[in-house]
């Protein structure tokens, strides 16, 4: 079956090369392209809206969707648990759509994720620090957020005690910022586009867990599954690794 796909977003970077990806792909058809300005309308007849787009947009965007019985990929970041309660809020009144959110597309950073959680209970010490090109507009980024809540939550489970720290004077910033606990630290940098590291520390060892995306291209993969994933999953699913069966 060809699925029919929208994308929401599609003059900005991630929009751009989603629209490449929908058309070289056999079993997909572009049915729109929108972006800041345009009235969303029907989404063009698509069977699947993708959405990258910025944090003050993407709730709007996606709950117009649900109410036009759309299903809806999501790559921009910013979600609250609040914004996430309105989602399936809207998706209880349509029970046969679905919703990806995913704050990376790259299986990498998914893989990353997962070792990162799994190596949380075993290191006394761990920091985050994401590194992006310089025009992205929220730090720190989405997927050092979510990877600092899964090791926060091994944490907690396995009863770890907060990480060492004797820092008792200096300049504001210098330790990065807490999400959950875990110490984050963002770069931008002009040459990046998007990576991570996640650095855990205990007696005489440590260990780097590092992705690299060097092009947009990488998120496609993770992109295109979600399209076609999401159509046989209805409500709301957070994470690529729901659909790869990770
Ligand atoms: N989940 C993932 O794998 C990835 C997520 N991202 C996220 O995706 C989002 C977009 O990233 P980029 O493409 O680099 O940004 P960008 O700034 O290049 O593109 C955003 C586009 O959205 C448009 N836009 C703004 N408001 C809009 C509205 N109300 N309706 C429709 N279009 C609107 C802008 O005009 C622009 O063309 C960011 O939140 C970024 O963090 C980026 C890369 C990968
Ligand atoms: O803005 C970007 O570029 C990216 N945004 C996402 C994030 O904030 O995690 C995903 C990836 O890091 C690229």
């Amino acid at each position: 079956m060809t699925l029919r796909v929208a994308v929401i977003g599609a003059a900005g970077r991630m929009g751009q090369q989603v629209c490449r990806a929908v058309e070289e792909a056999a079993d997909l058809e572009p049915a729109g392209r929108f972006d800041v300005g345009d009235d969303l309308g029907d989404l063009g007849g698509a069977d699947v809206a993708v959405e990258f787009t910025v944090p003050g947009a993407t709730l709007a965007n996606v709950l117009h969707c649900v109410e036009r019985g759309v299903h809806v990929v999501v790559g921009t970041t910013g979600w609250t648990d609040e914004s996430l309660h309105q989602v399936r809020a809207a998706l209880a009144v349509q029970p046969k759509v679905g919703v990806l959110i995913a704050p990376n597309f790259a299986i990498g950073a998914v893989l990353t994720m997962r070792f990162a959680a799994q190596a949380a209970r075993f290191y006394e010490s761990v920091e985050v620090i994401e590194l992006h090109h310089p025009d992205k507009v929220d730090a720190p980024s989405g997927t050092a957020v979510r990877t600092a809540e899964v090791i926060a939550e091994a944490r907690r489970a396995a009863d770890v005690p907060p990480a060492p720290d004797a820092t008792a004077s200096g300049l504001d910033g210098a330790r990065g910022a807490r999400v959950d606990g875990v110490p984050v630290h963002a770069v931008r940098l002009r040459g990046l586009v998007a990576h991570e590291e996640v650095l855990f520390g205990s007696a005489g060892e440590t260990l780097t867990i590092r992705h690299d995306s060097f092009d947009r291209e990488s998120f496609m993969p993770g992109v295109l599954a979600g399209v076609r994933g999401v159509v046989d999953r209805p409500g709301l699913t957070v994470g690529l690794e729901e659909i790869l069966d990770l």
